[in-house]
């Protein structure tokens, strides 16, 4: 194989699931890489935060310092590679990196949805790549793809499932009936959960994902700070059996839509329902998938493993393979576009439908007055279905499509009827 050029100094920073394995990478598959790049990629330093520990790398030990700061200042590097994830040191350790020259590969969405504009600007001042393809939907190419695959198409819609975490709990409750703290810790010992699980769960890490999708979808800038957040704490059994009886399956989704007649943009995560027989629906494990709606292309859906350590892993090399070759020819590569600054639509804008759960008193003119709750907020009813319970009965209302706002004040009316002793399940449906 030909490896032309003279070695490109890499420096990685954070060894913990995703870095070990891109670690395995290198240095397992280092003569192909080389010839693919032009130029072996020699490892010029480990930053780690303990020292002293066993490690599962093979490297020479005298690359591993605990100085991550006195690492990216060297200023001989030609690659830095963030796998710390978190704010700080995160972002002080990229803009050295950056000011001393190096292009930067990082997996870190949530420092990119916090603070994207200030990293980006100083790539662009240092002439160098920030490529961060692992941030959203792990191995899966989708970053690329929006950037710059679809740079001359118009990006409409983006609805994906983007935490492998969450959906691996969701598809363990829904498929084998596990509790939640059981599913979470065996996605935590899979290595797919963030450090502080808190991350998947309360719906951050989707929410940093859908702000980086959105600005890449609609050439804007959307922060995590934009995107309306529901985690997947308060899903219960009930909402997974209620899911099943009308057909559907509850996901938790991010949701990334322009709206052409304002020039906004809506970015959201909730879990939803979506029905059995749509593509996302099939997702299943801590797999990912993500729809993208553009005017000219369609639809296109990209499927993949979202997390783990490997799958990262492969996401963070083909950026490092990219900015590796962009480095020797001298130039950096496409960077982000964000012509335009639209203005992100408040959560009660948005347009969905619910399904709600009621426990009613089992009594004659119930339905006409929780008919009649949902008409008084312009919200249209789909379906009812009514369930006899002694003196009790449930009814299930599923909404047409009205704005969120409309749909969030009938569901507090009917919590303040009296006829009805309990909205027992809320949740949006979405997919159809
Ligand atoms: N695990 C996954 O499936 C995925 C992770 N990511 C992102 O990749 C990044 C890394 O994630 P993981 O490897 O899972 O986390 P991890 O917690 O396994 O690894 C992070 C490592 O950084 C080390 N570290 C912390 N502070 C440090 C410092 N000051 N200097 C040097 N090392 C330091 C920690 O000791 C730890 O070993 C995060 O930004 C995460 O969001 C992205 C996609 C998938
Ligand atoms: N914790 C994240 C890892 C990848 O981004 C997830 O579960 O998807
Ligand atoms: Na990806």
């Amino acid at each position: 194989m030909s490896q032309t050029g003279k070695p490109l100094k890499v420096a990685l920073l954070g060894c913990g699931v995703v870095g070990t394995e891109v670690v395995r990478i290198l240095t397992t598959r280092a003569d192909d890489l080389a010839a693919r790049v032009g130029a072996p990629l020699e490892i010029a330093g480990i930053a780690v935060r303990r020292g002293g520990r066993e490690r599962d790398i093979a490297v020479d030990p005298s690359l591993i310092t605990t100085d991550a700061q006195a690492l990216v200042s060297r200023g001989d590097l030609d690659l830095v590679i963030e796998v710390i994830g978190g704010l700080e040191p995160a972002r002080g350790l990229i803009l050295t990196a950056l000011e001393h020259g190096a292009s930067v590969v990082t997996a870190n969405k949530a420092l990119l949805a916090e603070d994207g504009p200030t990293l980006f600007a100083a790539a662009e001042k240092y002439e160098r790549d920030l490529y961060f393809e692992a941030a959203v939907a792990g191995a899966i190419p989708i970053l690329r793809p929006l950037r710059e695959s679809l740079a001359g198409d118009d990006v409409t819609r983006v609805m994906g499932i983007v935490n492998g975490t969450t959906n691996y709990i969701l598809d363990k409750m829904d498929s084998t009936g596990a509790g939640f703290d059981e599913a979470l810790a065996e996605a935590q010992a899979l290595g797919y959960a963030e450090a502080d699980p808190t991350a998947d769960i309360e719906g951050f890490d989707a929410a940093a994902k859908a702000a980086l999708l959105a600005s890449l979808a609609f050439h804007t800038r959307v922060s995590i700070a934009d995107v309306h957040r529901e985690g997947i704490t308060e899903v219960s059994a009930t909402d997974i059996a209620s899911a099943r009886e009308m057909g559907c399956v509850v996901k938790s989704l991010a949701i990334c839509e322009l709206d052409e007649a304002t020039d906004s943009v809506s970015a959201r995560v909730y879990p939803a329902m979506i029905p059995l027989n749509h593509p996302l629906a099939s997702v299943r494990d801590a797999y990912n998938a993500v729809f993208v709606e553009s005017k000219a292309a369609g639809q296109l859906m990209f499927y993949g493993r979202g997390a783990g350590g490997a799958p990262t892993a492969s996401a963070v090399l083909g950026d490092l393979v990219s900015a590796a070759r962009n480095r020797l020819k001298g130039v950096p590569g496409v960077g982000e576009s964000s012509y335009t600054q639209r203005a992100v639509r408040p959560m009660g804008d948005a347009m969905t439908r619910y399904h709600v759960s009621l426990d009613v008193a089992d009594k004659a003119g119930v339905l006409a007055a929780v008919a009649h709750a949902f008409s008084e907020h312009d919200v249209s009813i789909q379906t009812v279905r009514q369930e006899g319970r002694g003196g009790d009965a449930q009814l299930v209302v599923v909404t047409h499509t009205a704005t969120d706002a409309a749909l969030s004040a009938t569901v507090e009316t009917l919590r303040d009827m009296d006829i009805v002793r309990e909205v027992s399940s809320v949740m949006r449906v979405e997919g159809d």
